[in-house]
């Protein structure tokens, strides 16, 4: 895993600034060798704070989400991308080496489910009750499709706005297909018109869910053991140092500023005098006197930048989530006064494992320990939803201590990215698993358990809805555990009780689409819309593809309608009745009859399977071995 003798300072680590302080643009600054602790190089620091001045709105799209980097790219990045092949450490460059507007074609095809384009319409007959086998041609297969449009564009006479639909959820709808159909700079820096999706282009690509079965192992046997790195990952996440050390901020520090100073964890600027040059562009951020850095400066004067003064310290280049969590390039400290040291100096990226709406997920090795991680990269925007979905990601990972949630390891910030670094699961997550449909009722059974248990922790313990549960955010790993990931969307309840219309639309319970009790567009919604995304889940896991199949809607607006006020989707009859009437209570349409964790915690079909031997780590490997010889394509 190590690079080789005598290999040069990684590229990323040459780029690497930490500090918006113009006085350092010009410093020398003393990087060790990895290859050599005992060695410094010196490198010209780049310009102060490079990456900031990056950070442009226009990188990303209407729903808040991360698209590629605007920064340089390193031109041999791409290679890095291979598993257990050649590794390089982050760079800047990492998320920006996608030529893809977010996503990568290979990204796009392991999606269960375009939430955009949908091909044609189906008879309200196939909506109004869905008994779904993905195996069976859809019933007007050989119908003429509409020509296909721009990835995100469904043909304008499709764009319908059912009544049922929030006018919010509308507008997230549209903006959506604006964002889709947006050009995008590639990895060269041009601008290029997004692809047609392998997906959404094609009929042969629609029915990508209904693939042939992949050979099924037996499920039988022991329950399965540790994996390789779970020893030194558990005393990697157990090395959590006390938040109060001598060379950290306090958390007493980590305090709101008075009005007119910028908010910093050591320094603290004071109010610019009248002749400072930082204040002639008249921003808002300079009228409130703060000192902006050069480099920051037509940043300032064109964004809200004030706005986020109190979170973004340019001088210190530390993230100051106030009460909560202090993220530099050294780590993060949080309010509860766990503090977690890890780098990116003591990173390689080994590969790519995903892309999400906000981040760039890698597997990635923490040379220190040897472990092998996952890190999220999620490149900074001003605006509050990323802001907030950093927090709150940091804030449940590193609290949620659970069997059946992903292990958080560290986190920090750098070039205008906060990388968040958790345990690796090295068999993925179930979107890329269920090809065909997984029809063993013992590995669902415990794959439900799991997503239950690391719910009912979030709710129990911490107040929490999870409110993104789908296939792509259920992981495996050899060892056949199953964790939650995945709390960017996440959110507390008040009094069991939210009020935030945020989350992934195609798994939103009805009463998050509908326009709901509230008024104005918000929505009320408890803890039991996370149990319909269960159901629907476990649905999509049993039949090998989304449950409301995109082809047999004209529209997203369609799509969401259905399952507002459609008929639920069943499973086929070969399940067992236990397996039916679990799914089923999940997805009833009235939320206040769904069961709650503790009886489905109970329910029969649970209980069958935990009481039977079920070789979750035999299935496993089988997928693992599966993945690695290129069965699963996804
Ligand atoms: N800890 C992990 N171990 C292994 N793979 C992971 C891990 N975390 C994420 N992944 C992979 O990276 C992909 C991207 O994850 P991410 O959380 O960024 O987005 P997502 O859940 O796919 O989509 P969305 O942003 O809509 O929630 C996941 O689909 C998963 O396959």
């Amino acid at each position: 895993m190590s690079s080789p003798p005598g290999a040069s300072l990684p590229h990323a680590l040459q780029q690497m600034s930490i500090s918006a302080d113009p006085a350092a643009s010009s410093q020398t600054q003393s990087i060790p060798n990895l290859d050599n602790p005992n060695a410094r190089l010196d490198l010209q620091s780049s310009s102060s704070y490079s990456s900031l001045s990056q950070l442009d709105n226009s990188n990303h799209n209407d729903s808040g989400s991360v698209s590629s980097s605007l920064s340089s790219s390193s031109s041999d990045d791409s290679t890095h991308n291979v598993p257990g092949d050649e590794h390089d450490s982050f760079s800047r460059s990492s998320s920006s080496s996608s030529s893809s507007p977010g996503r990568s074609s290979d990204h796009l095809k392991s999606r269960p489910v375009p939430p955009v384009r949908l091909g044609r319409r189906s008879s309200s007959k196939n909506r109004s009750s869905l008994a779904v086998n993905c195996n069976q041609p859809a019933e007007n297969a050989g119908s003429t499709l509409p020509s296909p449009s721009p990835v995100g564009s469904p043909p304008a006479s499709s764009m319908q706005y059912p009544g049922g639909l929030s006018s919010d959820i509308q507008e997230k709808v549209k903006a959506f297909h604006a964002a889709r159909s947006r050009s995008f700079p590639d990895n060269t820096g041009n601008s290029a018109t997004a692809p047609t999706s392998p997906i959404v282009g094609n009929r042969s690509s629609i029915s990508i869910p209904c693939a042939p079965l992949p050979p099924k192992v037996p499920v039988s046997g022991p329950k399965g053991s540790a994996g390789a790195d779970s020893n030194l990952a558990r005393s990697l996440a157990a090395a959590r140092i006390p938040a109060r050390s001598a060379t950290l901020p306090k958390p007493n520090k980590m305090r709101r500023a008075p009005p007119g100073k910028l908010d910093l964890s050591s320094n603290t600027t004071a109010p610019s005098s009248a002749g400072d040059e930082s204040n002639s562009n008249g921003s808002m951020a300079s009228r409130r006197g703060l000192k902006i850095p050069p480099s920051l400066r037509q940043f300032a004067s064109e964004t809200p930048f004030s706005t986020f003064s109190d979170i973004l310290d340019a001088k210190s280049g530390s993230l100051n989530f106030k009460n909560k969590a202090i993220l530099n390039a050294d780590g993060v400290n949080f309010s509860s006064g766990s503090s977690f040291r890890i780098n990116m100096s003591e990173i390689i990226k080994l590969a790519e494992l995903g892309k999400g709406n906000y981040g760039v997920v890698y597997k990635a090795l923490h040379r220190p320990s040897g472990v092998t991680m996952a890190v999220k990269e999620i490149r900074l925007s001003l605006e509050e939803a990323t802001f907030n979905q950093i927090i709150m990601e940091l804030d449940i990972l590193h609290k949620a201590t659970s069997p059946y949630i992903v292990d958080f390891y560290g986190a920090f910030f750098v070039e205008g990215s906060v990388f968040i670094c958790m345990e690796y699961m090295d068999v993925g997550s179930m979107d890329k698993l269920y090809v065909g449909g997984i029809t063993d009722e013992g590995v669902l059974s415990r794959i439900a358990y799991a997503v239950l248990q690391g719910l009912k922790t979030l709710k129990e313990e911490h107040n929490i809805i999870h409110r993104d549960v789908k296939p792509t955010n259920v992981l495996v790993n050899s060892s056949g555990q199953i964790k939650l990931c995945d709390f960017g969307v996440s959110g507390n309840l008040v009094a069991s009780i939210s009020k935030t219309n945020i989350g992934c639309q195609s798994y939103m319970a009805p009463e998050r689409i509908r326009v709901g009790g509230g008024g104005n567009g918000v929505l009320t919604y408890t803890v039991q819309a996370d149990i319909w995304s269960l159901g629907l889940t476990i649905l999509e896991m049993a039949i090998g593809c989304y449950p409301y199949p995109p082809d047999s809607y004209t529209s997203i607006f369609a799509q969401l309608s259905a399952i507002c006020d459609g008929e639920p989707p069943r499973l086929p009859s070969c399940f067992s009745s236990e397996a039916h009437d679990f799914v089923n209570r999940c997805l009833q349409k009235n939320p206040s009859v769904r069961p709650g964790y503790q009886e489905l915690s109970t329910h029969p079909w649970i209980l069958k399977y935990q009481n039977s031997d079920v070789d979750m780590h035999t299935w496993a490997k089988a997928n693992l071995e599966s993945r690695a010889a290129g069965n699963i394509e996804r």
